[in-house]
């Protein structure tokens, strides 16, 4: 792959004929824009939502994301697969990703934690990728029209059917009311108390128990629940369907609402009558992106699909309640309506790119959420101080 062949090859007019013989793949977005060149990963085809992440590093943690089920990630960042991938990197066990856009041709990996290269971790995870792709050209398209659906096909032959991957994209729903949370929640109750992973140290486990939080998996990222064991707590983590009193059979002390793919109006359907009597409990209740959706929907509030979404590792947040601004990890397509929250919930957090909610408190029930990931992995720390307030707050209730 040269770099004249990769400026040449972009947005060909809907010929099923490639521009060159080395081609390997094609990208085919629903309003008619094809994407030319190579193939790496599993061979064959996926559709998706195609939207885009910002982030330098942490290309493994974003892939194996649950929250990314029913999309394919465009990497703006140019160099993906340098670092390869390892077996500590994974946010859950199956990504749930649709597949991968990047710029450049995925090389060897460098990189002393390296394990596989990212071409054969991702043929082994299932993710269709392709390379070569003007991925800044991709992104503005993004930007000016929204993210589009559309189709990754790899095909060694390099024979493509474009008219039918282009009937493919248009046919798939995409994610409005689409729910993804039960395709990706765990299958049975489990228990966690593993910690964070430290250099030379790797990832530890929790040695005093403080209190036991019952974590709703509607998509969980695994450093989500080492960093609540992190503060102290003992997890037990429930499938996204679990009922109320399937949640209170464990005794919690605090609960907390996961991440997730998907639309949180439709999960909303399910999950909504099981979060409102949680409300009624007084327990404390900490969310996070999906989680912190689902509140809102909960306490009366609404949410909508945004233009493009918000994906990377670079994004300022402010703390409205000390003026403080929080460099976060961010990955989500829907948010909440500010001027839908009743009178005793109040925005905590905003974003500072576009101003939209990232965090709202109730004002009488020790419940909170936020929009950004704490979890960072990838990303900044800079908001790990939440699951301290979340523990400081499970702590002051039980002492209640
Ligand atoms: N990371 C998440 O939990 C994403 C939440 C939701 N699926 C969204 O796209 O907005």
């Amino acid at each position: 792959m040269t770099e004249s062949a990769t400026n040449t090859l972009q947005n060909a007019s809907c010929s099923s004929t490639p521009p060159s013989s080395d081609i390997t793949a094609a990208l085919v977005l629903a309003d008619g824009t094809v994407f030319w060149g190579y193939g790496f990963g599993k061979e064959g085809n996926t559709v998706g939502e195609v939207c885009f992440n910002t982030s330098i590093t942490g290309y493994q943690e974003i892939l194996s994301d649950p929250s990314y089920a029913g999309q394919i990630i465009t990497f703006t960042f140019p160099h993906i697969g340098n670092v390869g991938t390892n077996a500590e990197d994974m946010e859950t066990r199956h990504p749930a990703a649709r597949g991968l856009v990047v710029r450049e041709e995925v090389t060897s990996p460098a990189n002393f934690r390296a394990e596989s290269p990212l071409g054969a971790w991702a043929a082994e995870m299932g993710l269709v990728g392709i390379a070569g792709i003007d991925t800044r050209k991709l992104t503005r398209h993004i930007r000016k029209n929204g993210a589009p659906n559309g189709v990754i096909v790899y095909n060694k032959d390099g024979v493509f059917d474009i008219p039918a991957l282009l009937a493919q994209a248009q046919d798939w729903p995409g994610l409005n009311g689409m729910d993804l949370a039960k395709d990706v929640t765990c299958d049975e109750t489990y228990d966690w108390r593993g910690t964070r992973w430290h250099l030379g140290k790797g990832f530890g486990t929790l040695d005093k128990e403080e209190a036991h939080i019952v974590a709703v998996d509607y998509g969980a990222k695994i450093n989500i629940l080492r960093c609540l064991a992190e503060t102290g707590a003992r997890v037990t983590v429930v499938p996204a369907t679990a009922s109320f009193d399937d949640i209170m059979a464990h005794k919690p002390d605090g609960i907390f609402l996961s991440n997730g793919p998907g639309d949180p109006a439709a999960t909303g359907e399910y999950a909504l009558p099981v979060i409102n009597k949680l409300i009624e409990t007084g327990l404390p209740i900490f969310g996070i992106c999906l989680g912190h959706q689902l509140l809102a929907l909960a306490f009366g509030g609404k949410t909508y699909k945004m233009h493009q979404g918000h994906r990377g590792a670079n994004h300022p947040v402010q703390d409205l309640r000390t003026g403080k601004v929080e460099i976060t990890s961010m990955n989500h397509g829907f948010s909440v309506d500010g001027d839908s929250l009743p009178a005793n919930v109040k925005i905590s957090h905003v974003s500072l790119f576009d101003q939209t909610v990232c965090g709202i408190e109730c004002t009488d029930k020790p419940i909170f959420s936020v929009q950004q990931h704490p979890e960072a992995s990838p990303g900044p720390q800079d908001s790990f101080y939440l699951f301290e307030q979340f523990m400081k707050s499970i702590k002051a209730h039980k002492a209640a």
